[in-house]
């Protein structure tokens, strides 16, 4: 049986690996190949820190099976993605994952859209999160990076966010330095915020090769997760080289 907090962690920031997308590859056709496991099982060999996967409502990627097996493949923490629900929080409970991140979840969306509005949704998160930190779940909420929403945390009691790195990415995608530059400004400055606070802050969503480095440098951050960009990487260098080659970039920012 999984527990919390089996492996050391070893970097000052660390790199989980959403391996989501090789489950959308596996889906497309139906069968077993790529399997995500053998994913995990890579990331684990080439020093990812842990693995995140999304059990999505539609289970468009992970499905419930995956989720023991990457357990059981690897030493690795998970970080089970999840929506707010009694179905989610009740998978999360049997499977005792590392951590749990709460985030907002739309059936219609492409992806996660923007953060969850733990400060408008207070009432319905408490119970959910009370329940998974009293099973030894490390909670953390994926909200943007905002004042409002890093207070809701902390009302809460999550010890973890990860801010939604979404605009940002799409900023820098953009060309606009103002926006980007602006966009930074709020993920440090929160994230600053949350470490003042006693909350380990994470950041989040479509962070690139190119995108990465700013945000990395942010001083306060424990952890990025990062799983499209690096999937697509691994379609043309292979999942070993992209995920090292991260690990570097995220490194030399340091
Ligand atoms: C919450 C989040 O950012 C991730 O789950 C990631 O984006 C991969 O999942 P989707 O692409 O299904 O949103
Ligand atoms: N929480 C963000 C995540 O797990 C990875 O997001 P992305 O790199 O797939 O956009």
């Amino acid at each position: 049986m999984p527990t919390a907090a089996r492996t050391p962690l070893r970097h000052p920031l660390r790199l989980g690996v959403n391996i989501d997308h090789v489950a959308t590859i596996r889906n497309a056709r139906g069968g077993d190949h790529p399997d995500p496991v053998r994913a995990a099982e890579i990331v684990a060999r080439v020093g990812g820190d842990g693995i995140t996967a999304h059990l999505r409502e539609d289970r468009r990627h992970i499905r419930d099976a995956d989720l023991r097996r990457i357990q059981e493949a690897t030493d690795l923490p998970l970080n089970l993605e999840m929506a707010a629900t009694e179905e989610m929080l009740a998978i999360a409970l049997a499977h005792s994952p590392h951590a749990a991140c709460i985030v907002p979840e739309k059936r219609e969306e492409r992806t996660t859209e923007g953060g969850l509005d733990a400060a408008g949704l207070h009432n319905t998160l408490a119970p959910i999160v009370d329940r998974l930190r009293e099973a030894g779940i490390r909670v953390s909420l994926f909200i943007e990076a905002q004042e409002r929403q890093l207070d809701a945390a902390l009302r809460l009691g999550a010890p973890v966010v990860e801010f939604h790195t979404g605009e940002y990415a799409h900023a820098f995608e953009s060309g606009d330095q103002e926006r980007t530059a602006h966009e930074l400004k709020r993920i440090a400055d929160m994230a600053a915020l949350a470490a003042k606070n006693g909350i380990e802050p994470h950041a989040g969503h479509g962070l690139t090769y190119e995108n990465v480095q700013p945000i990395a440098a942010i001083p306060q951050l424990a952890e990025l997760n990062i799983g499209h960009y690096l999937v697509g990487e691994a379609v043309f260098v292979g999942l070993e080289q992209a995920v090292r080659h991260m690990r570097e970039l995220m490194d030399d920012a340091r």
